[in-house]
C-alpha cells in the first residue's frame, strides 16, 4: 500500500493485495478510466498488479508526456514483457544503447527501403492465396461459404507469413514442394492460434508452462524460424534478413532465442492486422454505401494504373504510391481500427522526476512507476467524434475527400486523435505496412470476387474484452459470408 505524497496525483491502491485493482480494471478497462477520471481528474494512479499506473486521459497532455522521454526508460518493460510472452532471454539491460540501436535500425528499414519489396511480395502473395484456396473450387457459378474471421485469418496469416519468411523451395518449385510448403504453413498458422489464444494470460504473467499445448504450439512455431532453417530459405524479407543479423550481435542470445524474436516479429505483424482486416471488410461488407464508395476507388485506382483483372491471366501490381492515393480505404481503415483497437501505451520512469502536464499542472512521477495513456477514451469519445459507436466510412475524409485531420475537443484542435499504433517511442515500426496490407486485401477481394452474407441482417459482433490494452480486438464469434469468382473470371 503507496500512501499519497504531496504533489502526487490522486491514487487508489485497491482493496486486494498485490493485485490493487487489477480486476476491476481488466473486467472492462474503458469503463474503469471513465469512471476514475470522472472521480479524480486527467491523471490518477491506480495499483495494478503490483505497479503504481498513473493514467494520464487528458489528450492534450500527451504531448508533454512524449516529450519527458528523457526521463523514461522503454527497453526495460518492452523487452521484459517480450521476454516472458515468447520465452527468449532478457536482453542485457547493460546493453540498452544496442538494443537502442537494434529497434531505431529495425523502425529505419521498415518505414524506408524494406517496405516498397514487401509490399511487391504481398500483393503477389494475396493474389495466389485468394485465388487457390486448398479444399475449395473457386468458379462464377458456385457460392464458397466460409467464417469470414476465418477467411481473413488464412489469407493474411499465409501470405504475411510467406512474405516475411519466404519459401522453401527454389526458383522453380513442383506442385508437390508448394503443396508441401502450404501445409507447413497451414500448420504453423494452427500453432499460432493456440499460442495466440493464451497471451493476455502470458502478458498478465502467469506462466507459459500452466499451458501445455500452447507451450508446444510456441517451441514448434519457433523451430520453425530457427536462423538456420531461414538462411536455407529463399525470398526472405529485409527485415527477418535485419533481424537475423542485429540477434547475432547480441552475444548472450542462443539459437532458440534468436528463433523466438523472429516469432515476436511474425506475432507482431499478425496478431493486429488479422483482427483489423477482418473488421475492415466486415464493415464494408455491411453497408451498400461503404461498398459503393469503395468500389469506385478500387475500379479507379486500377484503371488509372492500367491493371486490368483478367481470367487465368496476369497478377495486379499496384505501387506504393498507388496504393497512397485511395483515401476512402484510407479512412475505412482508420474507422474500422478507430473502433477494434484497444491498447495500453506504457512508459516506465527511470528517476524520480516532475511531470508538467498540458494544464499547468505538475506531478510528482516515482522512479520505476509507469505512465500510460489509453486511447480508446478519446476513440470512443463523442466529443471527438460524434455518434462514436457508429461506422462511417468517410469519418476519416474531408469534403474535398482528402484525409481529414482536424478533430476537437473542448474546441481544441487535437494532435493526437487517433492512436492505434501507439505513441512515441514504441510506436509500431508497421504502421505502415499493414495499412499497406489491408488496402491490398480488400482491392483484390474486390475486384476478383462477388461476396455477399449469408444472413443479410448481420449483426455486429461484441469486442473480445479479454483482450482490451493489447491492441485491436477480436469479435468474439465469426459471421458466415459466401464468395465467388466473377462471371468474367471463371475459365
Ligand atoms: C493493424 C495492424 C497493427 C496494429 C494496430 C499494430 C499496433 C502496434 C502497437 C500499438 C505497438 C506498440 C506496442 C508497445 O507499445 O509496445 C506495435 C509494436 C510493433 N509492431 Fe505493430 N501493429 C500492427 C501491424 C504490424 C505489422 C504488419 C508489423 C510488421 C510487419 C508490426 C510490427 C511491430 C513490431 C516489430 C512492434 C514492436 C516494436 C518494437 O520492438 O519496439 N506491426 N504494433
Amino acid at each position: 500500500i503507496r500512501k499519497r505524497e504531496s504533489g502526487e496525483p490522486p491514487l487508489e491502491n485497491g482493496l486486494i493485495p498485490y493485485l490493487g485493482c487489477a480486476l476491476q480494471y481488466g473486467a472492462n478497462p474503458l469503463d474503469f478510466l471513465r469512471g476514475r477520471e470522472q472521480k479524480y481528474g486527467s491523471i490518477f494512479t491506480c495499483k495494478i498488479a503490483g505497479n503504481f499506473v498513473h493514467f494520464v486521459t487528458d489528450p492534450f497532455s500527451f504531448g508533454p508526456v512524449l516529450r519527458a522521454g528523457r526521463h523514461f526508460d522503454w527497453h526495460q518493460f518492452h523487452y521484459a514483457t517480450a521476454a516472458k510472452v515468447f520465452g527468449h532471454s532478457s536482453m542485457d539491460p547493460n546493453q540498452n544503447a544496442q538494443t537502442e540501436d537494434m529497434h531505431d535500425k529495425f523502425m529505419r528499414a521498415m518505414e524506408g527501403d524494406a517496405l516498397e519489396p514487401l509490399i511487391v511480395s504481398m500483393m503477389e502473395k494475396l493474389q495466389l492465396i485468394m485465388l487457390e484456396p486448398n479444399s475449395v473450387k473457386l468458379t462464377s457459378k458456385e457460392w464458397v461459404t466460409d467464417g469470414l474471421y476465418a477467411f481473413c485469418y488464412r489469407v493474411m496469416f499465409e501470405s504475411s507469413y510467406l512474405s516475411l519468411f519466404g519459401n522453401d523451395f527454389k526458383d522453380n518449385p513442383s506442385a508437390a514442394r508448394q503443396a508441401a510448403q502450404r501445409a507447413l504453413i497451414l500448420n504453423a498458422m494452427e500453432n499460432f492460434k493456440e499460442f495466440d489464444k493464451i497471451f493476455p494470460a502470458l502478458v498478465a504473467g502467469l506462466p507459459i508452462h500452466v499451458f501445455k499445448t500452447a507451450r508446444n504450439a510456441r517451441e514448434r512455431l519457433a523451430k520453425d524460424l530457427m536462423q538456420e532453417k531461414l538462411r536455407k530459405r529463399s525470398n526472405l524479407s529485409d527485415i527477418v534478413i535485419l533481424r537475423m543479423f542485429l540477434n547475432d550481435s547480441f552475444a548472450n542470445l542462443n539459437e532458440m532465442d534468436k528463433a523466438k524474436i523472429q516469432l515476436a516479429l511474425l506475432w507482431a505483424s499478425l496478431a493486429n492486422t488479422i483482427p483489423a482486416t477482418f473488421w475492415t471488410v466486415f464493415h464494408l461488407l455491411r453497408c451498400p454505401r461503404t461498398m459503393k464508395a469503395a468500389n469506385e476507388e478500387v475500379k479507379q485506382v486500377l484503371e488509372k494504373a492500367s491493371q486490368k483483372v483478367t481470367a487465368g491471366g496476369k497478377l495486379i501490381t499496384l505501387t506504393r504510391e498507388q496504393l497512397d492515393d485511395m483515401p476512402i480505404l484510407d479512412s475505412m481503415i482508420k474507422e474500422s481500427l478507430r473502433l477494434s483497437s484497444a491498447s495500453l501505451n506504457v512508459r516506465v520512469a527511470k528517476e524520480n522526476f516532475t511531470l508538467n502536464l498540458d494544464t499547468s499542472n505538475s506531478f510528482k512521477i516515482r522512479k520505476d512507476d509507469i505512465v500510460a495513456f489509453y486511447p480508446q477514451l478519446i476513440h470512443l469519445d463523442p466529443e471527438v467524434y460524434d455518434d462514436p459507436l457508429e461506422f462511417k466510412y468517410d469519418r476519416f475524409l474531408n469534403e474535398n475527400l482528402e484525409p481529414k485531420t482536424d478533430f476537437y475537443l473542448r474546441g481544441r484542435k487535437l494532435k493526437y486523435y487517433y492512436l492505434p499504433f501507439g505513441s512515441g517511442k514504441t510506436k509500431c515500426p508497421g504502421r505502415h505496412v499493414a495499412v499497406y496490407e489491408i488496402k491490398q486485401m480488400i482491392t483484390l477481394f474486390l475486384s476478383y470476387f462477388d461476396i455477399e452474407y449469408v444472413d443479410k441482417n448481420v449483426k455486429i459482433p461484441p469486442l473480445d474484452q479479454s483482450r482490451a490494452g493489447l491492441g485491436i480486438l477480436q469479435p468474439t464469434h465469426d459471421v458466415n459470408f459466401r464468395y465467388k469468382l466473377k462471371e468474367h473470371l471463371s475459365p
